[in-house]
């Protein structure tokens, strides 16, 4: 039978891509081998998908098969650009992981992309959070797989408890394709993917719930100004002291006041609908830097048991963490990395510093006309809101669709609110309704369409002109305050303006807008001329800086996280090395056979080496466990040694050292007292889960003792 011609391109496409899968014995692909690669992969995404791609989307392919992170502004077409690359590195027969941000995107991508990707004879899969282990083991044997991170992340650490060589499902790490690689990257670096095991549910204290409510802020207890810490006043002290009739700062008795400092952070720092939702009776955290509801997450177990304690939920399971690994533990162990993202050069620093990648800058297809308007500046956030009201209501007028980014879901609410009174219709898209984002998002382009939004609309978002729109000036965004980082702000603006489309974007601040308040506290805001518009140069500039004190504070933490970190991260390494002998050699049984000959001979010639093997692999796994907890307490503790004068870190690298050590030899110790014990004990959890843990947003115990000790200071 005749081929038809789309059979044909396929076969063509297979041959060549056939020769470029020799491309790998070379040395170094030469550049005509790209330029080869290129026009492939060019024609077979015009005949597959209907999109012939761009100079600069093969600009971007180039840079990621160069192993950069490269800068695509939003509508320029990432998702084909990545695929394109994904096959490139495929066809030198390396295993591509392409990193989405959720479920929904890693699976729409796969499967968009999938025709371009059986022209070139690669194949593709994708997993998400419902996938069956079949269906993940199935997906990891393609060439190229899709995934959000934390589900890969949580598959890599299932399959470090594994006994069973053959139950393992995620090969080696070979090449990681990092969609939105800056969120990823950095704003989510630090958070820890946890695997924890066995029950005990979490300990809730209503009756502290029940007393922090009764506080009063600057009475009671203060805030500090970045909003990261509570403490409790003399008098606040006193006042609990009284209610509870316990003596709060008794050394030995430190329960009380540590749940009494859980329960206020909840109360004070914590806000629903800000910081987290309530939803089908569980708290579900949101994502500061996406505004979504971030699945799977939780804080740190004392918090979260806080944190339901308050909202009178029952409390959550609460388990030994068996092991875990930090999204940049987890990118690292890739030998090769690259990215893109519509905001990469505002972090290159930190790109550099923490992954060795470089930023490259891959110019529009079409030249963006959006006009960005400089800040509007209020005195205060009535006068910012009656402003921004106005703003829609005369631009909303003409027609024009507005888009409002919100900096959370309380916001996005109240101004809904004041939009309806007003007569007007707004359509709320926030963490609470984000099943109906594609349909909200899709008639945001359209005339006369108002859309208010949480930092959803983001990212991964097309917003595409209704009919006439262009005409009225496209899109108009409107940021109802600057965010914590520039990268979100720009990321807001650019859902205007996609391939060359005329839109414009503004920015509502207040000088009492908590960016403003909690990062540059002292500074005086010049006044409002007298239309109650601040103007004066003071204004823009304090705005700024601000923003840039924010993002120094995160840069600080984060160096801070990786330097304990980075030796936990090596270790891991080592052990795991170490338990891949076991598993997959003989060394278990070399070992024990050697350590107690006359034992080893007794056994059964047919069992013993899995006897072995599986007494070793507790063992390795046991001690791990053991160690992670130490490491959690010493790195709580630490900062009691920098009052020795001490440094911290180096105090906790010596520590953290020696204990590795004697784990090694307590490996030993206990393998071989299971070996000779009659009936080993080899019990294993009951029950596994994943997590992800959202970074403490209080700092260490370090700050708490300190508060603790000025506290107790201040009332003496
Ligand atoms: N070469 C092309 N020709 C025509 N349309 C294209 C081409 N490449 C991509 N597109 C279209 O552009 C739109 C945006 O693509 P995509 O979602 O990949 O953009 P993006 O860069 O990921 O944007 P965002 O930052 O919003 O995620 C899609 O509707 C896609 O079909």
């Amino acid at each position: 039978m005749p081929l038809t011609p789309y059979e044909k391109i396929v076969k063509a496409a297979e041959g060549r891509a056939d020769r470029l899968r020799k491309l790998d014995e070379l040395p170094e692909p030469k550049m005509d081998d790209l330029a080869e690669f290129c026009a492939i992969a060019r024609e077979a995404a015009d005949r597959t998908l209907g999109l012939r791609p761009y100079d600069v989307q093969l600009l971007g392919t180039l840079a990621l098969l160069d192993g950069k992170v490269a800068e695509m502004a939003t509508g320029e077409g990432k998702t084909l650009s990545g695929a394109m690359a994904a096959a490139g590195y495929a066809l030198q027969g390396k295993h591509v992981h392409v990193i989405s941000v959720n479920d929904y995107l890693a699976r729409r991508d796969a499967e968009w992309m999938g025709p371009f990707y059986e022209a070139l004879g690669v194949t593709v899969g994708w997993i998400g959070q419902n996938s069956t282990p079949e269906e993940r083991r199935e997906a990891y044997a393609r060439d190229v797989t899709y995934g959000p991170v934390s589900e890969i992340g949580f598959d890599v650490l299932r399959d470090r408890l594994r006994t069973e060589a053959a139950e393992i499902i995620v090969p080696a790490p070979e090449v990681a394709l990092i969609d939105e690689a800056d969120s990823v990257l950095v704003d989510e670096a630090r958070v820890p993917l946890v695997m924890a095991g066995s029950t005990d549910p979490g300990s809730a204290v209503p009756e502290m719930a029940a007393l922090v409510r009764q506080l009063v802020r600057g009475y009671h207890y203060e805030i500090d100004e970045q909003a990261r810490n509570v403490y409790l006043t003399p008098k606040g002290a006193d006042s609990v002291e009284n209610l509870l009739g316990v003596e709060l700062y008794d050394e030995h008795e430190p329960g009380t006041l540590i749940e009494l400092n859980l329960a206020l952070h909840a109360h004070a720092l914590l806000a629903r609908d800000v910081d987290y939702i309530v939803r089908d009776g569980k708290v579900q955290l949101i994502n500061p830097s996406r505004g979504r509801v971030a699945l799977l997450q939780r804080w740190p177990d004392g918090l979260q048991a806080a944190v339901e304690a308050k909202e009178a939920l029952p409390p959550s399971e609460k388990g030994e963490i068996l092991d875990s690994i930090t999204v940049q533990g987890l990118i690292r162990r890739y030998p090769e990395i690259c990215g893109m993202t519509g905001t990469a050069v505002a972090v290159s620093e930190q790109l550099g510093e923490f992954y060795g990648l470089k930023v490259a800058v891959i110019p529009p297809n079409r030249p963006c006309v959006r006009e960005d308007e400089p800040d509007r500046i209020y005195p205060t956030v009535p006068d910012k809101d009656a402003a921004l009201v106005e703003e829609i209501q005369e631009v909303h007028a003409t027609g024009r669709p507005i888009l409002i980014g919100t900096l959370d879901v309380a916001e996005s609410e109240n101004l809904a609110k004041l939009l309806q009174r007003r007569g007007m219709e707004p359509v709320v898209l926030n963490a609470k309704n984000d099943a109906e984002e594609a349909a909200i998002i899709a008639r945001a382009g359209e005339r006369d369409a108002i859309t208010v939004s949480t930092q959803m609309a983001g990212r991964g978002t097309d917003i595409r002109l209704g009919d006439g729109v262009a005409e009225l000036g496209g899109l108009y965004v409107i940021g109802s305050g600057r965010h914590a980082s520039s990268r979100l702000d720009d990321q807001l603006r650019g859902r205007a303006g996609r391939q060359g489309d005329p839109g414009g974007s503004v920015f509502f601040v207040s000088t009492q807008d908590d960016l403003i308040t909690q990062f540059v506290p002292d500074e005086r805001p010049p006044a409002a001329d007298p239309d109650g518009i601040v103007r004066h140069r003071r204004g823009a500039y304090l705005v700024g800086h601000a923003q840039r004190v924010a993002e120094g504070v995160n840069l600080e933490i984060h160096r801070n996280t990786w330097r304990y970190t980075r030796l936990l991260e090596h270790q891991r390494e080592l052990i795991l090395e170490w338990r891949d002998k076991v598993l997959h050699g003989d060394s278990a049984a070399k070992a024990l056979s050697t350590a107690d000959p006359e034992r080893w001979e007794a056994l059964p010639e047919d069992t013993r080496d899995e006897t072995a093997r599986q007494i070793v692999l507790h063992a390795i796994d046991r001690c791990w466990t053991e160690h992670l907890a130490f490491l959690t307490d010493l790195r709580e503790g630490i900062h009691l040694r920098a009052l020795g004068r001490m440094s911290p870190i180096d105090e906790f690298h010596r520590e953290a050292v020696a204990e590795y050590k004697s784990l090694l030899a307590e490996v030993e110790r206990r393998s071989l007292e299971s070996f000779e014990a009659p009936e080993p004990d080899l019990k294993r959890p009951t029950a596994t889960w994943t997590y992800l843990v959202q970074d403490n947003p209080f700092g260490t115990e370090w700050d708490r003792i300190l508060k603790r000790v000025t506290a107790a200071t201040r009332r003496g």
